[in-house]
């Protein structure tokens, strides 16, 4: 199948730093990939590059001609003291009827709240909302850079149902970056481990039982391991699109993911 975006050997320096290193990575239509991986490991440094607001050092990205994307990104600042609605806001930047903007709110999970300021609401709200308005331009992918950040733990799992139902609903793919490790497992196609480069990828139960992925986060996930179970009984047989055995975790990258090679 087609990639929506695609990477080759890609590397991303800031500055002096590589920040990323030899990364390759494809997405394809109504995929849920999410990228895990500890803080600085460069997952929004991926996103961002893959967006094309993060230039290659070396490597190639491509995407899809004419590729709608609906970006959330990790931090929106909005000024406390800017007088501005949940209304206003899913017009930002292209303008949408009333209609289109609370069909966007019904279908997040937060209806009505069109005429609230952005500020007042709650963080698990705002987030709805900021999926509202990346969903009003009809993507084609969906990225959500820490998309459940300061939800709780409930709020977090009702978060990735919602994605679950609007890639079923919209046919769209989703890239997520995420630290909720256990939901991580639970709501995705396929899992990218990163640490400047990718230490492995493929399905949860493959990253899951991967040496590197647990070299960086424990062994506690066999959590994870069971929930992904219980609430998947679907065909999982795809593995990164590499050809792999599903059920032999792979380093698609040979170097130790204890540190990254920055
Ligand atoms: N604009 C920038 N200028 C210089 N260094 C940067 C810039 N943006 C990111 N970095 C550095 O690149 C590295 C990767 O950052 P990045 O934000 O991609 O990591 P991350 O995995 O998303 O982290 P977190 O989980 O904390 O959000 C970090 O060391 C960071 O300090």
């Amino acid at each position: 199948m087609t990639s929506l975006i695609s990477a080759r050997d890609l590397s991303v320096r800031h500055g002096e730093a590589a920040v990323l290193s030899g990364v390759d990575f494809d997405i394809s239509p109504g995929e849920i990939v999410t990228v895990i991986g500890p803080n600085g490991s460069g997952k929004t440094t991926l996103i961002r590059a893959l967006i094309g607001l993060e230039r290659a050092a070396t490597g190639r990205v491509s995407r899809a001609p004419g590729l709608v994307i609906g970006y959330v990104p990790q931090r929106l600042f909005i000024d406390a003291s800017l007088p501005l609605t949940v209304r206003r806001f899913l017009s930002l930047p292209h303008r949408v009827s009333d209609t289109e903007a609370e069909a966007a709110l019904i279908r997040t999970g937060v209806p009505g709240v069109g005429p609230r300021p952005i500020t007042g609401l709650s963080g698990g709200q705002f987030q709805r909302v900021l999926l509202a308005r990346a969903l009003l331009v009809k993507p084609q992918i969906l990225i959500l850079d820490e998309p459940t950040q300061g939800l709780d733990q409930p709020g977090t799992a009702a978060f990735y149902r919602l994605i679950e139902q609007v890639r079923q609903e919209t046919g769209a793919a989703v890239l997520m970056v995420s630290h909720d490790l256990h939901v991580v497992m639970a709501a995705s196609d396929r899992v990218i481990c990163l640490n400047g480069h990718i230490c492995c990828a493929g399905t949860p139960r493959v990253v899951s039982a991967a040496p590197e992925y647990r070299a960086l986060f424990g062994l506690g996930t066999g959590g994870a391991f069971a929930l992904y179970r219980h609430m998947h009984d679907h065909d999982h047989e795809h593995d990164a699109g590499h050809g792999h055995d599903p059920d032999h975790p792979h380093a698609a990258h040979p170097h130790s993911c204890a540190g990254t090679d920055a």
